[in-house]
């Protein structure tokens, strides 16, 4: 009987910004973008999520694609495989979906290909497609990172022993990243830069400090995307306020947007989610726990 690989790649989403660390700050979520993946004659993607029946089902699926440019960068070729794919991120609603889609290629290509990619290696050519570290990083190291890019250096400090609860508030419509960047300035001044910078020092300091009061007040002060962002997002106040007064330490817009996340003290969030299902039956909601794991491949030998 013939024997051969199966490669399973989990992958989470995340959460970026947490208001004023834009750009840098990402958390890993516990909701999973999922690849099962076999050699076969040609390239073939089982779609196992109806969210992902959008997408094309051959090698023009973006994940491929970055599989495909991954091996090509490392001079390797990848054998044609059979793809099954299941996601629990919402698409386009600021909770990471593109990063977990490039984490899952690069991820693909590595095992597949036998490229034999360090974790930098991954980090650095993942941001490089995303264009900033704070999605990808928590999606492939899992925890909270604090990543910087500059030039080609890509760097970021990883933290897994936080524990919050957050509940997501998912509006039903979409927003895409490169439309929510587009309400962005150009420039900020440089005693706002200062400012902005201060705040998201002050953030980072005291979630790993746990002190989470001040955290969520940090969060509150972001002078970087949450003040321009709001025009799109009109639900935000309202939640900041609901959220802050039951319970939340602090509320950010997730990502670009449009979900909104509140973050709670480990065991809080149970009371905070009756809330919310009072509030608006329009919107989806999903309490979630930081994943510490980040992304994870098995090869599993099968006859
Ligand atoms: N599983 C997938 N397969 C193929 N393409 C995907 C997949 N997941 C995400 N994408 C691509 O990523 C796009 C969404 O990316 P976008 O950056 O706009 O939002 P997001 O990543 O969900 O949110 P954010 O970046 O704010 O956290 C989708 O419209 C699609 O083009
Ligand atoms: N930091 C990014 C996350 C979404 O890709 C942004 O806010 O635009």
């Amino acid at each position: 009987m013939n024997e051969y690989d199966m490669v399973q790649i989990r992958v989470p989403g995340s959460t970026a910004n947490l208001g004023p660390g834009f750009d840098s700050l990402g958390v890993a979520l516990n909701l999973y973008l999922s690849l099962e993946v076999e050699r076969s004659e040609s390239w073939e993607i089982i779609m196992e999520s109806e969210d992902l029946n959008i997408f094309p089902t051959d090698e023009s699926n973006y994940i491929i694609q970055i599989a495909l440019q991954t091996a090509e960068l490392f001079q390797k070729s990848l054998p044609s495989c059979k793809v099954r794919m299941a996601s629990e991120i919402p698409l386009a609603r600021g909770l990471g979906s593109s990063a977990a889609a490039i984490i899952a290629g690069i991820e693909l290509a590595n095992a597949m290909g036998k490229l034999g990619l360090t974790e930098d290696e991954k980090f650095r050519l993942a941001t490089e497609i995303e264009g900033h570290p704070d999605n990808v990083g928590a999606s492939l190291f899992g925890g909270l990172v604090i990543g910087s890019q500059m030039d080609d250096e890509v760097v970021a400090i990883v933290e897994h022993a936080i524990e919050l609860e957050m509940i997501a508030v998912i509006p039903k419509i979409e927003l895409l990243t490169k439309d929510s960047r587009n309400v962005l300035p150009a420039q900020l001044s440089y005693s706002e830069a200062v400012r902005a910078g201060a705040i998201g020092n002050v953030l980072v300091a005291a979630l790993l400090k746990k002190d989470f009061a001040l955290a969520g007040k940090m969060m509150q002060r972001d002078l970087y995307h949450q003040p321009y962002r709001r025009k799109l997002v009109p639900h935000l106040s309202e939640i900041e306020e609901i959220a802050l007064a039951s319970g939340a330490f602090g509320v950010a817009l997730s990502g670009a947007g449009p979900t909104v996340i509140c973050f709670s003290e480990k065991g809080k969030s149970e009371k905070l989610l009756d809330v919310f299902q009072k509030w608006d039956s329009n919107m989806n909601y999903r309490r979630l726990k930081i994943d510490q794991e980040g992304s994870r491949v098995k090869v599993q030998k099968c006859v």
